[in-house]
């Protein structure tokens, strides 16, 4: 079952990128015959980005001369780093202050570029992918996590304080998926290929991917498990902690990699992290041992949204400063209203970024076109498309007028302008933007109806999967996850086997007690069963008193101690009914696939052939098919 189609596109949209700048500059950074002409003209609509990449360009680890054109900016850091940092800076930008309280976003992302680090410093030792993209991959490999975060907060936020150690586990349970199959798909969507995105879906817990223990995807998920542990912990417990636990887990080994390759990873990976955290404004990771990273307070100097006619508002005024000095001045004068003035450019445009103004006054430029340009520019962002913009103009130029609303002025007014037309047109403006408010919060609303509908089918697809007695996953299910399973053990050619159980003599069950302490006996004997199975493993009802476990990692040799291990549990348990302790028992069918198993079915049939051969024995027993033919499975009983 895969994550509802609208959660992704919902979440895709709200994921911060100027206009699907990160997006844009993603696919662009896809192909190879991209130019960075095409790339500059992407990033030089995002001020913050643009700021950032020459920041980056100009750091003391690039060395060598300064540059300060975008495309030289882009030739020096390399197109790929653009495309990492477009994406990166993009969901930070607006995720920094988001809304779900109880999940700490500066810690996420600080986490997520320690992970990148971390995966692609040991990606080159391990040779499984290109290390840049190795980078990116495990960047976004906990996206899915930022995206409930945004779609879900309230839900998220719940789920993080009530289950904080098994939050995947929790947000099935509230969903119907988890932040790791969001994850994958995610990637999947920005058209990351599968073998780099399905590690997503098992980083938390590699021994799940059912992938054959060498192939490439397995080594690929140890890798990305590795990183996240050590990054996990590096957030959490600082570089010495880190350190020790190298040796306790198991990813290094199974990527051949020793203790001391590792560290040396770690330790060159946390230089890198401290650099790209002060570049990204994210708090200092801390190498103190035990030292959690504190969160720093978001710079939030936008206030909040203009919901009356009389609330503040945020306006910039850009001009050749000298000109403008009136209009500052008859500004400051104007009711609730504060006015900050710039006549660079890039300035005013850092500063737009950081207080997002309501209003923006281009004042009249030597060369008109600079203005228009600039308001161009300004409509091409996200937080630009709903500015109020006005420009100063000479009312008896129609040409001029007629320029300026094309490049996407709002109002004109006259250099002369008097305070009180100022505070009238002020009164416009507010209205506009309480309109634009009613406008943006209707949307959210539909968008927050939309996710709840999607959640409801899912919840609904989730029933339709689930046996409402017992609460296991019904026959089509087990269907289902068979079938999924077969195409993957195929492929890997790796085993895969059932076992088909059945409780012994239920009908007397029925019979004697009645059917409510039937309903007990098979509550209990799936509650007594789901304990039993492993991680790798699915139990599932399949109807009546007939369970079935799948697994699909191994065959029969490996099934055999988990069926014994069934069948002692259930005759050891006891169900208390009107004051007897009533004992029941299960019979036991187990197959595999086998060559000449065309389809799953025939598995099954051969399971259900080796189960009706242990009822036939006397119950209480387990039966095996193989080469067309049963055979009973004698394991030395205990009393
Ligand atoms: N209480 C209860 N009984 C059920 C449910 N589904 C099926 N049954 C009963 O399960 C019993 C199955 O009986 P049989 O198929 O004859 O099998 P059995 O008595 O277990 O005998 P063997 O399988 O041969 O050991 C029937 O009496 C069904 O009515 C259920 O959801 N609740």
């Amino acid at each position: 079952m895969s994550t509802p189609r609208i959660l992704l596109d919902n979440a895709a949209d709200k994921l911060p990128s100027p206009d699907g700048i990160a997006l844009a500059i993603m696919e662009l950074w896809q192909d190879e015959n991209t130019t960075v002409d095409q790339l500059t003209q992407l990033v030089q609509a995002d001020p913050a980005l643009s700021g950032r990449l020459l920041k980056l360009a100009n750091s003391a680890s690039l060395g060598s001369r300064p540059v300060s054109p975008i495309n030289g900016a882009i030739v020096k850091v390399g197109m790929k780093t653009v495309g990492q940092l477009a994406v990166a800076f993009s969901l930070i930008d607006k995720e920094v202050d988001g809304q779900c309280e109880a999940f700490d976003y500066q810690q996420f992302w600080s986490q997520s570029l320690c992970m990148a680090l971390v995966c692609r410093g040991l990606g080159r030792l391990c040779n499984l992918a290109p290390p840049d993209e190795l980078f990116s991959c495990a960047l976004m490999s906990r996206i899915g996590l930022l995206a409930l975060a945004t779609i879900y907060p309230h839900e998220l936020s719940e789920l993080i304080e009530s289950t904080p150690r098994d939050l995947a586990g929790a947000e099935r349970g509230r969903f119907g998926f988890d932040h790791n199959e969001v994850s994958a798909e995610m990637l999947a969507d920005f058209g990351v290929p599968p073998v780099l995105a399905e590690p997503a879906r098992f980083h938390e817990r590699p021994e799940q991917s059912g992938y054959a223990p060498r192939s490439r995807p397995a080594q690929l998920t140890h890798l990305f498990g590795l990183a996240f542990r050590l990054s996990d912990s590096m957030v959490r417990a600082g570089l010495e902690q880190t350190e020790k636990s190298i040796e306790t887990l198991p990813g290094p080994r199974r990527l051949g990699l020793s203790t001391e390759q590792v560290s040396e990873v770690l330790q060159q990976s946390i230089s890198e992290w401290q650099e790209w955290s002060h570049l990204l404004d994210l708090p200092s990771p801390s190498l103190q041992p035990g030292a959690e990273t504190e969160p720093e307070t978001a710079p939030t100097t936008a206030g909040p949204e203009t919901d009356d006619e009389d609330a503040h508002l945020r306006v910039l005024l850009i001009g050749q400063w000298g000109r403008e000095h009136r209009l500052k001045a008859l500004l400051d004068e104007a009711r609730g209203v504060t006015a900050q003035c710039y006549s660079d450019q890039k300035e005013m445009l850092r500063a737009a970024l950081q207080i997002r103004p309501q209003l923006i006054i281009l004042a009249e430029h030597e060369d008109r076109e600079t203005g228009n340009k600039l308001c161009r520019l300004i409509r091409s962002t996200e937080w630009g498309r709903l500015v109020y913009i006005m420009a100063i103009v000479d009312k008896s130029d129609c040409d001029q007028m007629a320029q300026v609303f094309r490049a996407g002025v709002d109002a004109c007014i006259q250099s002369q302008i008097g305070l009180p037309e100022l505070d009238a047109r002020m009164v416009a403006v507010r209205r506009m933007l309480a309109l634009q408010n009613t406008w943006q919060k209707d949307r959210a609303e539909l968008r927050q109806i939309a996710n709840e509908l999607a959640l409801s089918q899912r919840r609904m697809e989730v029933l339709s999967l689930t046996d409402q007695l017992t609460g296991l996953p019904n026959r089509r299910a087990a269907l289902a996850a068979m079938k999924q399973a077969w195409s993957m053990s195929c492929r890997s050619e790796l085993p895969m086997s059932v076992i088909m159980i059945d409780i012994d003599h239920f009908k007397r069950v029925n019979d004697t007690f009645g059917h409510p302490v039937g309903d007990r006996v098979l509550m209990e004997v799936a509650k007594a069963l789901r304990a039993e199975v492993r991680e790798s493993e699915g139990i599932y009802r399949m109807g009546g008193e007939e369970f079935l476990l799948l697994s699909s990692t191994g065959g029969i040799k490996q099934l055999v101690i988990a069926a014994e291990r069934l069948r002692r549990r259930i005759a050891a348990l006891r169900i208390e009914v009107e004051q007897e302790l009533l004992q029941v028992t299960i019979s036991l069918g187990l197959a595999e696939r086998e060559p000449e198993h065309e389809r799953f079915d025939a598995m099954l049939v051969a399971a259900d052939k080796a189960l009706y051969a242990a009822k036939a024995h006397g119950r209480n027993c387990i039966f095996y098919h193989r080469k067309q033919q049963v055979h009973h499975l004698k394991v030395p009983r205990q009393p």
